[in-house]
C-alpha cells in the first residue's frame, strides 16, 4: 500500500496544505468571541451566555434542513459585529484559526451592508476587516503558520444595494478585497436582479461569484452563469439534477452540465452546510461523490464553520471517511481551488507550485519513511 491507496491520517489531514474559497465571516466566529462581544457592546439577544451551549445552539438552530431557518442564526454575529474593534477582532481570529487548520489562502466573505446598523460607512467595514485579516496573517506568521488571505464582498439577495456593493468591491481591489458575491435566501431570490452589479463588474473586469444551485436548482446555476457571468458558483450542487446516472452507472450530461465541466466552472462546493440546510441527505449520498468522478471542477469549502461546526480539516475528514479519499484526492481538490482563486494567475501558480504540491509531496514521502522527520536520519 503506499499513500495513493491508503486515506491518510487525520494528522495528515491536518497538516496537508488547503485552500479555501467558500467560507462567510459572519459564519465563523468563536463561541466565546460571540459571548464577549455581546457583553462588550451591550447585545442582549443571545440564546445562550456559555460559549459551548451557544456553540451548540448555533449548530442545532442551523441544522433545520431549511435554508431561511439556518439564515435566521446569522442575527446573533451579525449583531455583535457593527464596530471596527469588533470586525478587526473577528477578522483576525478567522484567520489564525483558518491558519492553524493547515488552511494557506482562503478567501473569506461577508456583506459590508449587514455591518452598518450602529453608523459605520461601508469604507469603515471595509478597512475594519482588512485591518483585522493583516493583523491575522501576521499573527499566523508568528505561529508557525503562514497564510493568504483575500475579502470577497457580499450583497444581499433579497436587498438592493449590489451595485454599491460591487463598486465598493471594486474601489477596494488590489486592497484587500479580491472579488465579490451574492448570497442570502436562493427561491424567490434570482440572481438577475442584480445583473446591472454583475454588469459593472464585468465592464471592470473584476471576479464574482454566486451563491446558486444550493436551495434552488438549474434555473438559478443557468441564470448565474448565462445572464450574469458568473466566474465561480457557489455551491452548485443541485448541477447534479442535470446528470443522468443510468442502472448500467453510464453517465450522461444535460447541456448545462456539460457546458459547467467544459468550461472549467469551480464549483464551491461546502457538503456540511448542504446536509444542514436540506441540499444532500447524507455524505455519502452528497454529489461531491460523481462529480469528482466526472471530472468537474470541485473545491472543498466550510460555508460556515461556526453554524456548522466545521472546519476544512473536518471536511476533509468526512470525505475521506465516506469515499475513501487520499491524499492524491485531497491534493486534486486543493488544486482546483487555488486554480480558481480570484488573485493572479502568476501568484496562483505560485502557490500550487511552492507551497500545495511540496507540502502534499513532503507528507507522501513522511508516510513512506514511516515518521516525521525521519526523511533525513
Ligand atoms: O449557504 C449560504 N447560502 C446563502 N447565503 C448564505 C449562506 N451562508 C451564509 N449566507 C449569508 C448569511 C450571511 O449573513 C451573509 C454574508 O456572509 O451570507
Ligand atoms: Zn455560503
Amino acid at each position: 500500500m503506499t499513500p495513493s491507496q491508503t486515506p491518510p491520517s487525520p494528522e495528515h489531514i491536518l497538516r496537508a496544505p488547503k485552500v479555501l474559497l467558500h467560507d462567510h465571516l459572519d459564519g465563523g466566529l468563536r463561541p466565546a468571541t460571540v459571548v464577549e462581544l455581546a457583553a462588550e457592546q451591550g447585545y442582549d439577544r443571545l440564546p445562550a451566555d456559555d460559549p459551548d451551549a451557544l456553540g451548540a445552539w448555533f449548530r442545532e438552530a442551523a441544522d433545520s434542513g431549511s435554508l431561511e431557518r439556518y439564515l435566521e442564526t446569522f442575527a446573533h454575529t451579525v449583531g455583535v459585529m457593527q464596530t471596527e474593534e469588533a470586525l478587526a477582532r473577528v477578522a483576525a481570529e478567522c484567520v489564525r484559526d483558518l491558519a492553524a487548520d493547515g488552511v494557506v489562502y482562503a478567501e473569506v466573505r461577508y456583506a459590508p451592508e449587514q455591518h452598518v446598523a450602529r453608523g459605520l460607512s461601508l469604507e469603515q467595514v471595509v478597512e475594519a476587516v482588512n485591518a483585522g485579516f493583516r493583523e491575522g496573517e501576521r499573527l499566523a506568521a508568528a505561529e508557525g503558520n503562514r497564510i493568504r488571505v483575500g475579502a470577497l464582498l457580499t450583497a444581499m439577495r433579497h436587498a438592493a444595494r449590489a451595485l454599491e456593493i460591487a463598486e465598493l468591491a471594486n474601489r477596494y481591489r488590489d486592497l484587500g478585497v479580491v472579488g465579490f458575491d451574492i448570497a442570502g435566501a436562493e427561491a424567490g431570490f434570482p440572481p438577475t436582479r442584480h445583473l446591472d452589479a454583475f454588469e459593472f463588474l464585468k465592464r471592470e473586469n473584476n471576479h464574482f461569484t454566486i451563491h446558486a444551485g444550493e436551495a434552488f436548482g438549474l434555473p438559478s446555476i443557468w441564470q448565474a452563469l448565462q445572464w450574469c457571468g458568473a466566474d465561480r458558483l457557489g455551491h452548485g450542487v443541485r448541477i447534479i439534477d442535470d446528470i443522468k446516472v443510468a442502472d448500467d452507472g453510464s453517465v450522461t450530461l444535460g447541456r448545462l452540465a456539460a457546458y459547467v465541466r467544459d468550461k472549467r466552472i469551480p464549483l464551491e462546493l461546502c457538503p456540511t452546510s448542504n446536509l444542514q440546510t436540506g441540499a444532500a441527505a447524507s455524505y455519502a449520498e452528497h454529489p461531491i461523490g460523481l462529480l469528482r468522478r466526472l471530472g468537474f471542477r470541485a473545491t472543498v469549502n466550510t460555508d460556515n464553520r461556526l453554524m456548522s461546526g466545521t472546519s476544512m480539516s473536518r471536511e476533509f475528514t468526512h470525505l475521506v471517511g465516506t469515499f475513501r479519499y487520499t491524499l492524491d484526492d485531497l491534493q486534486w481538490f486543493t488544486v482546483n481551488a487555488m486554480k480558481s482563486a480570484f488573485i493572479p494567475f502568476d501568484e496562483r501558480l505560485a502557490m500550487i507550485n511552492e507551497v500545495i504540491k511540496p507540502g502534499y509531496a513532503a507528507l507522501r514521502s513522511e508516510w513512506l519513511f514511516g515518521q516525521r522527520g525521519s526523511v533525513r536520519s
